[in-house]
């Protein structure tokens, strides 16, 4: 069982499902990315690991449809509709229509992440952490207006993340309850593995959510670091993480999730020397530059924890 933002890790994923074919592996996606644009529900993180897992992702962007196009973006602001910075391609639209369809007809996200995974075929059960909305806002010094908080989206994608943030809100994850299947599923699994997802706005938001935080520390938890060298291995992590008071190390990271939560902590060579206490720290290439270098890096990520937990390394 893995949590999972986006890019990193469902790239992760597609490397754990090389490195255990045979797995039966539950996805815990993070959907305080998602938002709400020209009427329509869009959930970025989880249509990033559907996408990639089911062969339908563009792999230069990382996210978004192979062979898109934007003709519906491009009415829409011809009719002066935007907004003009995120890029839904015509494609992609068609997910955000049948996911917006039956959210209106009923049926909780949970249940049309399913369904939409059965066109994809992932390969793996992809649950979202909440059926609740819960989404994450940063509050910022706009120049223009002031301090005010604005979707994580504008901030990410419009921003690129250059205003720095003062805060970093999960709204709604206080009240909301972990998806049906979440729990069961973090208890029923071998061990829990966090990808080299953003450990403030992906994996910290799903460990938000009352229950799923203490369900997961229960289990032998082992992550990949997403900070290699003192620096992010792609994304803004480190916006992230200062706006948290949380050092850009693989090491600093490893302390703030804590030895109650981490067994064991994948760091790349750069971090080599790096020490946690109560964290078995191990030290590997961790550069997911192709199949197989990601492979290997799920691979050892596996051994790990099934050393950890007291299984076969192998
Ligand atoms: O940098 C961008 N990321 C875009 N992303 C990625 C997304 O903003 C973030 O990378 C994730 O939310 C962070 O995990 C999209 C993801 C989708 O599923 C659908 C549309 C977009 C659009 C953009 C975009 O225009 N620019």
């Amino acid at each position: 069982m893995a949590l999972a933002g986006g890019i990193g890790g469902a790239r992760f994923l597609r490397g754990l499902q090389a490195a255990a074919p045979e797995a039966d592996i539950t996805v815990i996606g993070n959907t305080g990315d998602d938002i709400s644009l020209f009427g329509l529900r869009v959930c970025p993180d989880l249509d990033t690991v559907m996408y990639t897992l089911g062969g339908g992702i563009n792999e230069e962007q990382g996210w978004g449809r192979a062979g898109e196009s934007f003709t519906v973006k491009e009415e829409l602001l011809a009719y002066g509709v935007g907004p003009s910075w995120f890029g839904l391609g015509d494609r992609d639209f068609a997910t955000h229509i049948v996911r917006t369809q039956m959210l209106a007809a009923g049926y909780e996200l949970s249940a049309v992440t399913e369904a939409l995974c059965d066109r994809w075929k992932p390969g793996v059960r992809l649950i979202p952490m909440t059926d609740d909305q819960v989404e994450t806002h940063v509050v910022v010094d706009d120049p223009e207006h002031g301090r005010r908080a604005i979707h994580f989206q504008e901030w990410w994608v419009r921003l690129r993340a250059a205003l720095p943030a003062r805060s970093i809100v999960p709204v709604g994850a206080e009240e909301a309850r972990p998806a049906p299947g979440v729990l069961k599923a973090i208890e029923s699994a071998d061990f829990v593995l966090l990808p080299p997802s953003n450990p403030v706005v992906s994996v910290g938001t799903i460990l938000a959510i009352p229950g799923i935080r203490d369900a997961v520390a229960a289990k032998t938890v082992v992550g990949v670091s997403p900070i290699i060298g003192g620096a992010p291995v792609r994304g803004m992590a480190d916006a992230c993480l200062t706006a948290i008071g949380v050092e850009t190390s693989a090491r600093a990271v490893a302390e703030h999730y804590g030895p109650d939560l981490l067994d064991g902590w994948l760091v790349d060579e750069a971090d080599a020397g790096v020490a946690v206490d109560g964290i078995a720290v191990r030290s590997r290439p961790l550069l997911m530059s192709d199949a197989g270098a990601t492979r290997a890096i799920a691979a050892a990520a596996v051994g790990l924890a099934r050393e950890l937990s007291g299984g076969p390394a192998a």
